[in-house]
């Protein structure tokens, strides 16, 4: 329980980070203001039942019309305030959700967590689904929040004020001779209340325990199909080419299966909790009127009184009753706080993961490895990488077989791996790392072309100090590397669009480029970032000889000082000096001593 209030807590003040925390702390305080004015037009509605019955029982045809008058007049201000209060609700939730999925996207983007925990290797560190928890245990996490912190205050004040309504009501007592008994029980219709509840509560807590773990589940299996649906869509090309259909659907079958599966034993729950909870609301209805039938037939309280009562004890064990009716919303609050909460964590463990390479940023002329080994995170070795030093301004080719470490060595070259040990010192200066799959991102393809920089939209100038292109500047770049004129007429396969800056974009998926193409673009991104070193992971694979020499030149020519440091499988096609650095030797003679490399990291 301490553990879950920490946790909760934890999430909460995210919640009230930057500006969307206090504006939803304002709509919080309004919607609270609204629910306690809810609570004294409840009041004002239960001293309506005694006016109105009794002017029924006296016959009163004027009194009962001036209470119907009183009536609307409760029932307008009811209904504004319950709008009014539903309205700021979603407003705060908006804006708490907003400062929660903000802090989320920054840990999760910051320190490369994505990545990290992406390839944590280990299984205690790995995490499912982490878009689900961004996007829709956020969601939940402070609607459920909002709403229940709301009615928790709102019924702790509106008990009490329900309950001295009930109080001053229930002047009568229950004689027990019926069962024998010579006492009295003083205004046992307050007491039958709590008694009431209490009991019902208890029950509904051993009945829906299970409903906790089992919604926690659900979640969990619902985002896993739908992360095979979504892996599916982006990989729909290289799965129709190997006519994989039965396969996907097997797998998509056996994702779906385990939801049924959970699902059903979430409905069985969820009717055992409700066999109890339906009579329970039904009855709570009705009961008041029976228990005080008794004190009616004796002469101790008139019709109004009676209706008066029915209706203040109704409120009573309703306000009481917020844990049984929230039985359901509650257990899906707590299992998204642990899933944010679990995903917090790991996030901070992912991102302050000991290294055991030491890597160092020294000055812009010189990349230098000294004793580099580099294991896989389960400990294996991977490869042991030659001593070596590359300077500003040349060309080094990097050769090896396949899988000796090339694309992992670059990895710990961006700071990314941190498994294995020895020490790199980096260039201070820009770098850009081609990675060995071109990456696409959502957007068009003047976007994709100066990624990671900014398109400026038409008109829009680019703030100080940051690296922003317009569309003209984005089209030249996809001249220089010939795809000119490309972004009108591409049509990719996949395609959604979205509004921004006032205009629709296609979102891209790769099937709208050929794989050389794709290569092509990665390219021109070079050429957009103009960086200072330039590594070039199997980059070019894709092209003919021809067109690798065309772009190579195009790159020496326009960043004639750069450093490109190349992996290939074939010699670059370049004219100028080429050093090579062969890797094939750095295989594993002995295997690296792990426990000592994290003991000496730790
Ligand atoms: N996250 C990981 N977990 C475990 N092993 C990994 C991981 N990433 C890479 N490896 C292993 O490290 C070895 C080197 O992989 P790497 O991709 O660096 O090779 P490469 O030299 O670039 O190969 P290729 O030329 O085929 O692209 C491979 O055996 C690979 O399975």
């Amino acid at each position: 329980m301490k553990t879950l209030v920490i946790c909760i807590w934890g999430l909460f003040r995210l919640c009230l980070s930057g500006s969307g925390g206090r504006a939803g702390l304002i709509c919080f305080g309004a919607v609270l203001a609204l629910n306690l004015a809810g609570v004294y037009i409840s009041v004002r509605m239960i001293a309506w039942y005694a006016a109105f019955y009794n002017a029924l029982q006296k016959m009163d045809a004027a009194a009962a019309l001036t209470q119907i008058g009183v009536f609307l007049i409760l029932i307008a201000l009811g209904s504004g305030q319950a709008l009014l209060a539903i309205w700021v609700r979603k407003i705060g939730i908006m804006h708490w959700r907003k400062a929660l999925t903000s802090a989320m996207l920054d840990a999760w983007l910051n320190s490369r967590a994505h990545w990290r925990l992406a390839h944590a290797g280990h299984p205690d560190n790995h995490i499912d689904n982490p878009d689900q928890r961004i996007a829709e245990d956020c969601e939940i996490f402070v609607r459920r929040l909002l709403n229940e912190a709301l009615d928790v205050i709102t019924m702790v004040v509106g008990l009490f004020t329900y309950f001295s309504v009930l109080w001053s009501l229930s002047t009568f007592s229950l004689p027990l001779g019926f069962i024998g008994l010579d006492v009295e029980i003083p205004r046992y219709m307050v007491w039958a209340a709590p008694v009431y509840v209490l009991l019902s509560s208890l029950a509904t807590h051993v009945l829906g325990a299970r409903l906790m773990t089992l919604n926690m589940e659900q979640q969990h299996r619902e985002a896993d199909f739908r992360y095979a649906l979504s892996r599916l869509r982006e990989t729909s090309s290289a799965v129709s080419l190997q006519a994989g259909e039965p396969a996907e659907r097997r797998i998509l079958d056996q994702r779906f299966g385990r939801i049924v599966d959970n699902w059903r034993h979430l409905i069985r729950r969820e009717f055992i909790v409700g066999c109890f909870i339906r009579p329970y609301m039904m009855s709570t209805m009705r009961l008041p009127l029976f228990l005080a039938a008794p004190a009616y037939f004796a002469g101790n309280v008139t019709l109004g009184g009676l209706m008066q009562l029915n209706v203040a004890f109704q409120q009573v064990t309703q306000t009481m009753s917020w844990f049984i009716f929230s039985y359901h919303d509650l257990a899906e609050f707590v299992s998204a706080a642990r899933r944010l909460d679990g995903f917090r964590i790991r996030m901070g463990d992912a991102a302050r993961a000991p290294s055991g390479i030491a890597v160092t940023h020294g000055d812009v002329e010189r990349l230098e490895t000294r004793g580099l080994a580099l294991t896989s995170p389960h400990g294996g070795v991977i490869a042991r990488i030659p001593d070596f030093t590359v300077s500003r301004g040349e060309t080094v080719w990097l050769r090896g077989a396949s899988g000796r470490g090339k694309s992992t060595l670059f990895k710990a070259l961006a700071g990314m791996w941190r498994h294995g040990e020895g020490h790199i010192v980096c260039p201070s200066g820009r770098t850009m790392f081609l990675p060995q799959h071109p990456y696409l991102p959502l957007g068009d393809l003047h976007q994709a072309a100066v990624y990671p920089a900014r398109l400026l939209a038409e008109g829009e100038m680019a703030r100080p100090g940051e690296r922003a292109f317009t569309i003209a500047e984005a089209e030249a770049l996809l001249q220089l590397v010939g795809l000119g004129g490309r972004a009108a007429t591409w049509a990719p396969a996949s395609a959604e669009t979205a509004c921004a800056h006032g205009r629709c974009i296609a979102h891209s998926s790769p099937q709208g480029l050929s794989g050389g193409e794709q290569q092509r673009l990665m390219l021109a991104r070079v050429l957009a970032s103009a960086p200072d070193w330039v590594f070039l992971d199997e980059a070019t694979s894709a092209l003919d000889r021809e067109a690798e020499r065309e772009l190579f030149q195009l790159l020496r020519r326009r960043l004639p000082g750069a450093t490109l440091v190349i992996v290939t499988h074939r010699p670059p096609p370049l004219s100028g000096p080429v050093r090579t650095i062969d890797l094939s030797w750095a295989e594993p003679e002995e295997a690296v001593d792990v426990a000592r490399l994290r003991a000496a990291t730790a």
